[in-house]
């Protein structure tokens, strides 16, 4: 998924125009240029070494990185839906690097996405890389386009999750995890 620079550029002098702006204005003549840039940063923010470490295999609890600010784009609209990611897993032998947690909820944050799509996308991603015995993860995001827009409801939080292996099949693990992002009432 290549950012196509010279593309994106004429697409964003088009779209300029087609709001009514003069694309050759001072404060916009290097718009396109800018915004096919940052696509390009978000383009290279969505690779990277998911890098593994095995010598910590008599690790076998939980691991929770909570409170991961997070932005992504809706893909109806375009605009922003940004907030907090809680990611817990449970190692089977393998950990990571933490920051390869917050990477990976980058990495698919950077995007067209609804927050479905991509909560389930870094849940199976962790299955997939960690083989761990469970995976979860919760997304708490405002999303500007029904906040500045549309139905106009600024302040709302929409929350998912995705739980994989053990947070699915063992009450207690998953009682644990909503426990330490504050979100059980026991
Ligand atoms: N399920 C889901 N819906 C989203 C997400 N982000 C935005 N939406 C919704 O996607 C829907 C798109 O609906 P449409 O009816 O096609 O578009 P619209 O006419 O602009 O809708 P309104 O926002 O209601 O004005 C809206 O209801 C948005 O609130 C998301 O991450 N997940
Ligand atoms: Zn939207």
């Amino acid at each position: 998924m290549a950012v196509d620079k010279e593309k994106l550029k004429q697409a964003i002098r088009l779209f300029l125009e087609a709001i009514g702006e003069d694309p050759d204005r001072e404060g916009l003549k290097e718009t396109p240029e800018r915004v096919a840039r940052m696509w390009e940063e978000f383009d290279r923010q969505r690779s990277f070494d998911f890098k593994l470490f095995e010598e910590f295999g008599d690790y076998n609890e939980m691991v929770l990185v909570k409170d991961i600010n997070i932005y992504s784009l809706c893909e109806h609209h375009l605009l922003p839906f940004f907030g907090k990611a809680h990611i817990a897993y449970i190692p089977n032998g393998i950990v990571c690097g933490l920051s390869k947690l917050v990477r990976t909820v980058r990495a698919f944050a950077l995007r067209p996405q609804v927050q479905e799509r991509l909560t389930n996308q870094i849940a199976d991603f962790l299955m997939e890389q960690l083989k761990p015995k469970g995976v979860a993860v919760v997304l708490e995001m405002e999303h500007l386009c029904m906040s500045m827009r549309g139905v106009m409801s600024p302040g709302h939080i929409t929350t998912t999750s995705a739980l994989r292996g053990i947070f699915l099949s063992d009450l207690r693990t998953r009682e644990e995890f909503l426990k330490l992002i504050g979100k059980s009432n026991q």
